[in-house]
């Protein structure tokens, strides 16, 4: 198996193979363009969009700047609203649903090391797990998700929250770690 295809299965790989170091540059040069666009420029971030991210749906809208590693697996649905300074480690996928709500300073780490020292710097220490946003969901600002990490539906994730296990559909959740607060009627 590449380094590539253990990365994405979710297995111990190294991440300063020269294949994966080329791909990170092109994200880095990618989003270095955007970020320098004016709001007015639309087709111009679209066109960037397009070749970064590995999809995204209508009424896309990332303030700058934004930054990610790859970008290629990085799928959006429709009606996303991402505000300033985001920033997405996507070494496995992250898939964020319609309507989705991202606040400043949001930072979504689907990448991880090991806890152990001498793992940590040897040669493939580096591994990956998705996290998977629902529909409608309202990340508020400074909010960090760990990897492996899935929201439902209609949540809210309070300010400065750090999400580090599964939160379930239609609640209100806070806090380091957060923990579900209250369900939430619509
Ligand atoms: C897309 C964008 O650009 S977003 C723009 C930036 N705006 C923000 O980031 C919004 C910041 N506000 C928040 O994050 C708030 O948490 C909200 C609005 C989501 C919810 O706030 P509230 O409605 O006041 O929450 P609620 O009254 O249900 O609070 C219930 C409990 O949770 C606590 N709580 C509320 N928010 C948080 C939080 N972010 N972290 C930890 N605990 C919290 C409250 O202190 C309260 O605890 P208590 O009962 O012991 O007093």
């Amino acid at each position: 198996m590449s380094e590539l295809e253990k990365m994405l299965a979710g297995e111990w790989y190294w991440s300063y193979h020269p294949d994966l170091m080329a791909m990170r540059a092109r994200a880095r040069e990618l989003f270095t363009q955007y970020n320098q666009t004016l709001n007015a420029e639309k087709e111009i971030r679209n066109t960037i969009l397009t070749t970064l991210l590995g999809s995204f749906g209508k009424d896309l809208d990332i303030q700058p700047p934004f930054y990610c590693d790859y970008g290629t697996y990085i799928y959006l649905a429709d009606n996303v609203f991402i505000n300033f300074n985001c920033t997405i480690l996507d070494y496995a996928p992250i898939r964020i649903g319609n309507n989705a709500l991202i606040g400043p300073n949001v930072s979504l780490y689907a990448a991880s090391h090991p806890l152990s020292a001498s793992h940590r710097i040897s040669k493939g220490s580096d591994i990956a797990k998705p996290i998977t946003i629902g529909d409608n969901v309202w990340l508020a600002g400074n909010v960090v998700v760990c990897p492996g990490v899935t929201i439902g539906d209609n949540t809210t994730i309070g300010a400065g929250s750090i999400v580090t296990r599964d939160i379930p559909s239609n609640v209100f959740a806070a806090g380091n770690p957060c923990r579900v607060i209250r369900s939430v009627a619509d």
